[in-house]
């Protein structure tokens, strides 16, 4: 990464030029050469020869290093000296900067949110929606076809009608149950739909139609008859509910979760109890499969169905070998067909994806037997081109905005303003919005810059969840005597799995205490795949996905079942406005393209006065504010905060060093967009309310220093160096990238 290509600082110094110049006339007499040209350098305060300058010229604010080192009044990394006396003085002036240019303030320049950004070169709209269309949502239950016409047996029949409301069945659930349900069916099925087109229910009814079909005497004791793997554990806990939700109807049958993070001893004492359905994450059913002989007994004879859910995940997580062994064991069991003849004569494997990756096509050819594609999805190229791509359920309402660097973080206050505006006048109730950032701390900072702290939160759900609270200055829209109706809830593989699955369970369930409000759930792609969360009205993706799938998942936690939904995408002028191209053949009904000024920051930071939060006594202005003039308030609070706040303050650096180094994986293929060379780090760093680049972007924690001491003191050997290396990396990529 060429950092000092794009070093930006916002520190001017003015002095420096002249002192430099008197002191070249300075003699160095004395020690070694290198010493001697070493010191008469820093004296003409000339950069080294063969290091590289950073030397910026044209850009605001741009000189050299050291001369930045003499004169850094607020550096990030630094300790900061500057007092709150002195940052007002430059807040004052930089509010009373009306055009919004950048401000010199003694010896700082402040820059301002508004000047030097990159011009967005996207004039027109080459996906555009048409508002008049028709549009038919893709995923919703059909009209024509019932549960009974598909074979689906009382008492699971009544159950679906009366206690879940689901009436009529999706277009996949269609084509899967009646090939799941007949026992003369040879062929193993790959399920491949849209995102919340059902697909949990397409297997998991005709599997338990099956069973209870045979009327034959079952209880717990039975056997398992279907083994279901999830890729995470949210995602094997979600399918576990419905499960439990399904067996409410019939409930001598029970079903048993198995995933990381929770107490083996426990599942090894349901598992010996008995159970009819296993879920679970891979990592954990093969370690019982190893170590618990109670898994096999259960198994034995009794299984039939093995479903591996979200399979192109399972791959891209690493599962490959697990789910080897896993198939290894299982079909080394044996299978008694007289026990239960109205069952398959062998074990049916089903995998199910949303997207049609090589890798889930290898995962096919591994673990399926003359498998059968079953896919709603529309083809793609040619008639002959046996490949098919899921899409954007249609309902979906995509929009696309381009954000300056420097202003993402003001960008999605007013967004996130303008929600909770629309729905707080509408009678929809409780309003769900999720936002997708590329890392854990990143979620952590604008949790921390969002949320402010409120001892009410914590009968919610300990730290994950917080109130935004009276008087606060996080969102434009608040007077100060208003009451916020807003609940913040952070989601990221860092946190413990009880805080995982408390947040989840109260993002997504409706109780007096949330009743009405707007819940925004800050989070990373943990979050993406197959969660059901209920009435997700948007999805905002504020860091672009890691790929295409990554997006199609994303977006596709709301618009499910044939509900509406909105989904925002931002992206930075430049290299990154071609990811529309990428994107566009999935977007089949097009998008509506949002300007960052006009349609987002000026609805929220208009007829308003934004109050500084160093000045509670303030008097009001009579006169509204210009708009502009309110975002840079907004935006200098968090930077105050950032500054007075050393803890704030390293939250802020942390997410945003994690978020360039999160933003360095984009895939090879799209490496000509999201390119880590293109991006302003300076501007960055100010969305992270952060005046500039930290200086250190690999931030280390004392026990990684203290490994690094110790590796340097015992003269470490360059293979040693390489392992150490490897393993504080793989142990940031798994804190980074969750799970
Ligand atoms: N026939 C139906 N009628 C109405 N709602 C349904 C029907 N089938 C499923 N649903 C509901 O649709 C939602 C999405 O279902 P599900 O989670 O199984 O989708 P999915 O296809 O697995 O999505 P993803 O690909 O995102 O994992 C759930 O809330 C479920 O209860």
């Amino acid at each position: 990464m060429s950092e000092d290509n794009d070093f930006f600082i916002n520190l001017a110094t003015p002095d420096q030029q002249s002192s430099s110049s008197s002191n070249s006339l300075n003699k160095v007499s004395g020690g070694r050469w290198k010493d001697r040209r070493k010191l008469r350098m820093l004296m003409d305060n000339r950069p080294n020869k063969g290091k590289r300058s950073n030397d910026n010229e044209g850009r605001e604010g741009s000189f050299n290093r050291k001369e930045k080192k003499a004169k850094t009044h607020d550096g990030m990394n630094d300790t900061p000296t500057v007092t709150t006396a002195h940052t007002k003085q430059i807040d004052q002036r930089l509010s009373q900067n009306k055009k919004g240019n950048s401000v010199n303030v003694d010896d700082q320049i402040v820059s301002s949110l508004f000047t030097s950004n990159r011009e967005i070169t996207t004039s027109e709209n080459t996906n555009k929606q048409d508002k008049d269309a028709e549009v038919v949502a893709s995923n919703a239950p059909l009209a024509t076809n019932t549960f009974a016409d598909l074979g689906i047996e009382e008492p699971l029949l009544s159950y679906l009608s009366t206690k879940m409301n689901i009436e009529k069945p999706t277009s996949i659930q269609k084509l899967v149950i009646p090939h799941l349900s007949s026992v003369a069916n040879d062929n193993d099925l790959f399920i491949h739909a849209q995102t919340g087109s059902g697909k949990t229910l397409a297997y998991l009814l005709p599997i338990l139609s099956s069973v209870l079909n045979m009327k034959t005497r079952i209880d717990r004791k039975s056997g398992s008859f279907a083994l279901i793997i999830a890729p995470t554990r949210e995602l094997a806990s979600q399918i576990y509910d419905v499960a439990i939700n399904l067996t409410n109807c019939c409930r001598y049958l029970v079903p048993c979760l198995l995933i990381g993070g929770e107490r083996k001893k426990s599942e090894k004492a349901r598992l010996r109890k008995g159970c009819n359905l296993i879920v679970g994450t891979p990592g954990r059913i093969l370690d019982h499969l190893q170590n618990t002989q109670a898994i096999k007994e259960q198994m034995t004879s009794s299984l039939r169905y093995v479903i591996l859910d979200e399979g192109d995940k399972l791959m891209e997580l690493g599962f490959e070998e697990s789910l080897r062994n896993i198939f290894e064991i299982i079909h080394n069991i044996p299978i008694d067909t007289a026990t239960f003849p109205k069952l398959p004569s062998r074990i049916m494997h089903v995998l199910c994806s949303a997207t049609l990756k090589e890798n889930v096509k290898q995962l096919g050819n591994v673990t399926l037997k003359n498998y059968k594609l079953i896919s709603n999805s529309q083809k793609k190229g040619k008639s002959n081109d046996e490949s098919v791509i899921a899409v954007a359920p249609d309902q979906l309402q995509q929009d696309i905005t381009i954000v300056p660097p420097k202003l993402r973080l003001v960008t999605l206050a007013a967004l996130l303003n303008n929600i909770t505006v629309k729905h707080s006048k509408s009678e929809d109730g409780t309003y769900r919005t999720m936002i997708f950032l590329s890392c854990a701390d990143s979620v952590d900072f604008h949790f921390e810059a969002f949320s402010t702290m409120d001892s009410s939160h914590k009968d919610l759900v300990e730290g994950a969840v917080r109130l935004l609270t009276k008087g606060s200055t996080v969102f434009p829209c608040f007077k100060e005597d208003e009451e916020p109706n807003v609940i913040f809830y952070k989601l990221h593989g860092s946190l413990s799995q009880q805080i995982r699955s408390s947040t989840l369970r109260h993002f997504a369930s409706n109780k007096d205490a949330t009743k009405g409000k707007h819940l925004i759930l800050f989070c990373t792609d943990v979050a993406s795949r197959g969660l059901d969360l209920p009435h997700v009205g948007t999805v905002i993706e504020l860091d672009p996905p890691f790929n295409v799938e990554d997006h199609l998942h994303r977006i596709g936690r709301t618009a499910r079942a044939g509900r509406a939904g909105e989904s925002i995408l931002f992206l930075m002028p430049g290299e990154e406005e071609g990811y529309m191209a990428v994107i566009k053949p999935y977007h089949k009904m097009g998008w509506t393209l949002l300007k960052f000024d006009k349609d987002i920051l000026m609805p929220a930071f208009s007829e308003t006065n934004v109050g500084r939060n160093d000045m509670k006594d303030r008097k009001k202005k009579d006169v509204d504010l210009e708009w502009d003039t309110n975002a840079t308030t907004w935006h200098l609070n968090v930077e105050r905060r950032i500054l007075e706040d050393s803890e704030f303050k390293d939250v802020a650096s942390k997410g945003y060093s994690s978020h360039i180094r999160a933003y360095t994986t984009h895939i090879a293929s799209e490496k000509a967009i999201f390119n880590v060379k293109f991006i302003h780090l300076g501007h960055l760093a100010k969305s992270f309310g952060l005046r500039e680049k930290p200086k250190t972007m690999g931030i280390q924690t004392s026990k990684q220093q203290k490994e690094i001491g110790e590796a340097k003191k015992s003269k470490e050997g360059n293979k040693n160096k390489m392992w150490r290396i490897a393993r504080m990396t793989a142990k940031d990529t798994a804190h980074e990238f969750n799970y």
